[in-house]
């Protein structure tokens, strides 16, 4: 493994789901695009960029905050599977992605107080040690809470796939100030203290083929963008693909607040 790629934990975010919130499988990271540069390396990093960003998520580490009296698995819909090609997972007989119907098919994490999981979303390249494409094995998600409450915190550890734009980002972000201390990054926790934050629910109809391609494109047109701490009703049905967008991501989840 190259050198000095660790350590660059920027992002830890609690979440909170009441009972009927899951979060339907999806990557946390992004197929490598060489035109679309990595959001936590890139220079401009400001939302009213037109610069279209990608999620450089090589590693996430998730942690268990509480017990959970019922449900809320974490499920890893294709991990034991050796081969996960299209034609593979096409077919397969249930919709893997819809963790409300099938949660258990596949390997599951249980919610316990104290526990910690971490996975690579991305191989590593044989020859330069460093990240490479995405691993499809890492398709995950939360299952449905079906009693009390589930909170958990994620960290993402974010590399660029080009070796060199990392070491500039680090160098930038890590450089001494004046006192000699280390420059603090903006994004390094990113805990808010804001509960009232989004919480989205809809059908998610994207194509899988297109996502295969790396062409993600948003079809949602029923979001609910709802302010509240009020737990949202479970009685409506969810179709739900695989998804490594931004957008597609936040539509897959339900009854799920990320604080
Ligand atoms: O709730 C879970 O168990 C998984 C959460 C997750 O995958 C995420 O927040 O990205
Ligand atoms: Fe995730």
């Amino acid at each position: 493994m190259v050198p000095g790629w660790m350590g660059i934990a920027l992002c830890l975010k609690v979440v909170r789901y009441y009972p009927g919130g899951h979060y339907h499988a999806h990557w946390d990271s992004e197929e490598i695009e060489a035109d679309k540069p990595c959001d936590h390396s890139h220079p401009d990093q400001s939302s009213d960029s037109n610069v279209p960003l990608r999620l450089c998520r090589f590693i996430t580490i998730l942690y268990y905050l509480q017990d959970v009296e019922g449900g809320g698995e974490t499920a890893f819909p294709l991990a034991e599977f050796e081969n996960v090609s299209k034609e593979y997972r096409d077919s397969l007989d249930y919709d893997y992605a819809d963790l409300t119907r099938n949660c258990f098919h596949n390997l599951n994490v249980k919610p316990e107080y104290g526990k910690a999981i971490m996975w690579y979303n991305h191989f590593i390249d044989d020859e330069t040690g460093w990240m490479s494409s995405l691993n499809t094995h890492a398709l995950h998600g939360g299952c449905d809470v079906t009693k009390g409450t589930k909170w958990i915190a994620n960290n993402w550890i974010t590399v660029d796939d080009v070796y060199e734009r990392q070491m500039q980002f680090q160098a930038r972000e890590f450089q001494p100030n004046e006192d000699n201390e280390t420059a603090e990054s903006e994004n390094e926790t990113d805990i808010s203290e804001n509960d009232s934050t989004e919480k989205y629910d809809n059908d998610n109809e994207a194509d899988d083929e297109e996502i295969d391609e790396g062409k993600k494109e948003s079809k949602n047109d029923n979001i609910n963008d709802l302010t509240n701490d009020n737990a949202i009703s479970t009685d409506e049905t969810h179709e739900s693909t695989p998804s490594t967008d931004k957008t597609e991501r936040d539509d897959l989840l339900k009854g799920h607040t990320e604080l």
